[in-house]
């Protein structure tokens, strides 16, 4: 898979570099069910028409940059495991587009024409609440129209749970409720996220609120079930010593144990 940073600097080049591809469209933030499907989607399109496969996402998110970084974004997963997952789904090509509020402002017409349209895309896939273009007011509805009727376009249905719309927000919520069973059950895993033993928490993950967890931990050393803390500044203590020479320890989230009202008093 070829990653590439798209800004307006590069973007007349990399309209000349790119062939015609399929592309998937949103910021896809932890690749739950519902994104994975669109993503599904995409790839089968692209086979059918013998076509290289892209996923189009942003970085920052749109809500920091919007909010001139007043609202801060709790990430599900970061940049570069966002790229390995991508991959692991059989994506060619993964751009993401660095979101400003010059590009913020493009009309949707302009972001079709200049992102889509002189960008290779035949085709774009993209789940039934997609938006894009100043105020957000491109929707699937009228992505085809504001390509000149150049590209076709494949809306995905909404993919639920409990009649509810899976998404990034919802997982986000559970997690900070410290559901965890829930949140494999949106995402179609369990959680995990990555943690250096000297430089704790890697940037971009989100943790559950304080607690005491049931997690799998993970390391070149080999893996490992057991407890552990989540404090009160969202930092984690690991008391196993039994991965102590591993420095980098993956942590798959299964179950609270205990809550943070209990923790107090143990
Ligand atoms: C060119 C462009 C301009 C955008 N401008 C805005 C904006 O002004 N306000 C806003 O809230 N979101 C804006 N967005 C973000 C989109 O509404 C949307 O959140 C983003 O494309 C990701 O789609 P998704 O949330 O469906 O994955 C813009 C997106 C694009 C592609
Ligand atoms: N449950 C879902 N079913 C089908 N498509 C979805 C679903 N969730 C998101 N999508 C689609 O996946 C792409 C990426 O969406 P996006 O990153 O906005 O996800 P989200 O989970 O809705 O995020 P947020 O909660 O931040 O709005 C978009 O095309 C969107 O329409």
């Amino acid at each position: 898979m070829h990653t590439i940073e798209i800004n307006f600097n590069n973007l007349d080049f990399w309209q000349e570099h790119i062939p015609n591809h399929v592309m998937a469209l949103g910021f896809f933030d932890g690749l739950h069910k519902g994104h994975r499907e669109v993503i599904k989607t995409a790839k089968e399109v692209a086979i059918a028409k013998q076509l290289p496969m892209s996923v189009m996402s942003f970085f920052p998110h749109p809500k920091s940059v919007l909010s001139n970084g007043k609202e801060q974004v709790d990430y599900l997963m970061p940049l570069d495991e966002k790229k390995r997952v991508l991959e692991s789904l059989g994506v060619d090509f993964f751009f993401i587009v660095e979101f400003n509020l010059l590009f913020a402002s493009l009309s949707p017409q302009q972001f079709v024409s200049d992102y889509l349209v002189n960008f290779g895309v035949v085709h774009a896939v993209c789940g039934f609440d997609y938006t894009y273009g100043y105020k957000g007011i491109g929707n699937t509805s009228r992505l085809r129209e504001d390509s000149n009727f150049c590209i076709e376009v494949k809306e995905v249905q909404c993919v639920k749970f409990f009649g509810q719309k899976i998404s990034s927000t919802a997982i986000r919520n559970s997690l900070n409720a410290g559901k965890l069973q829930e949140v494999q059950k949106l995402l179609g895993k369990p959680y995990e996220v990555k943690w250096h033993r000297y430089e704790g928490l890697l940037p971009q993950y989100t943790v559950p609120k304080p607690g005491v967890y049931f997690v799998t931990l993970e390391s070149k050393c080999g893996s490992y079930s057991c407890n552990i803390k989540v404090l009160q500044n969202r930092e984690l203590h690991i008391t196993s010593n039994k991965l102590e020479n591993c420095k980098l320890l993956t942590i798959r989230w299964h179950y609270k144990v205990e809550e943070e009202s209990c923790m107090a008093t143990s």
